[in-house]
């Protein structure tokens, strides 16, 4: 799994320390994070101010690979403070992108060409193209795919409707997959909204359907391209049970960032078993 993360985000996974951002620490810090890629971590960030969006990236933003702003939150703030999250985003080398739901009211409201115009105005550089909420034909979704990359942007495509009760077809999610790819997206979320419940492969408590996700991974062999949307823990173990440390995760919550972590190293009793090395940590100071 872990080459095709590189290939898909390399200069997020290709820092010698192992964090994948900007950082600050002593060589010694740094030998405590991670040298090789693991699966890439996408946090949903439904309207930090300034200073929580500062402290996230300080403290977390080596374990960070992609923040979406949470569907329409974008053009909610304040320009000059929207521009500086951007900007702190991409020093630490992160893909910072607007919400997939800001892009389909943009289709809806047939302001499609000004809104790739606004997103590299405001230093995007990710979008994501989504269906969630209204109708993409197939020909519509490969142009927007075509668009972004044609703008520079790094597309991530989301598979999934976000009615309650909504189901995820496994053959059509292999064809999703297939054509996004092929078209350029680097990557393809599986829809679960912010909450986790009463979606995709998620029940009303939140919990798996493990004959569906069975079903998706027999027919996608290969899922180092998907990014399961787990914003609640018991998914997250799950899908780290399921697909190993380096399976990509997104709509993490901004505060559940290092215990994500954690969780990926085997440093907290549900994945115990994978057991990191703690000796890093002896040597902090
Ligand atoms: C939070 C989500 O919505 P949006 O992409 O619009 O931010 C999502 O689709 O997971
Ligand atoms: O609107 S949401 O929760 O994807």
């Amino acid at each position: 799994m872990r080459s095709i993360h590189r290939a898909a985000w390399p200069e997020a996974l290709h820092d010698p320390s192992g964090q994948r951002g900007m950082s600050d620490r002593s060589g010694l810090e740094q030998s405590a994070n991670r040298t090789t890629g693991r699966g890439l971590t996408m946090v949903i960030d439904k309207g930090l101010g300034r200073h929580s969006f500062t402290d996230l990236l300080e403290t977390a933003g080596g374990y960070i690979d992609c923040i979406k702003f949470g569907f329409g939150t974008a053009p909610l703030y304040p320009t000059d403070i929207l521009l500086s999250k951007i900007e702190l985003a991409k020093r630490y080398n992160l893909t910072i992108m607007p919400g997939g739901t800001l892009l389909e009211a943009a289709i809806q409201q047939k302001v499609v060409p000004a809104f790739f115009n606004t997103v590299c105005r405001l230093g995007f550089n990710g979008i994501e193209v989504s269906d969630g909420t209204i109708e993409v034909s197939r020909t519509q979704r490969t142009e927007l795919i075509r668009e972004g990359v044609k703008q520079g942007l790094r597309v991530v495509t989301e598979y999934g409707k976000k009615l309650s009760g909504s189901l995820i077809d496994a053959n059509s999610l292999a064809l999703t997959v297939e054509e996004d790819l092929a078209e350029g997206a680097e990557l393809v979320t599986v829809e679960a909204r912010e909450s986790g419940k009463g979606v995709g492969l998620f029940d009303e408590r939140g919990d798996c359907s493990e004959d569906v996700l069975e079903s998706i991974t027999r027919m996608l062999g290969d899922c180092s391209r998907i990014m399961w949307e787990t914003p609640l823990k018991q998914q997250q173990v799950l899908m780290l049970q399921t697909f190993g440390s380096d399976v990509n995760l997104g709509n993490i919550p901004p505060s559940d960032v290092l215990s994500l972590e954690t969780l990926r190293r085997g440093l907290r009793s549900d994945t115990f078993h994978f057991g990191e090395t703690v000796v890093p940590f002896l040597y902090m100071i």
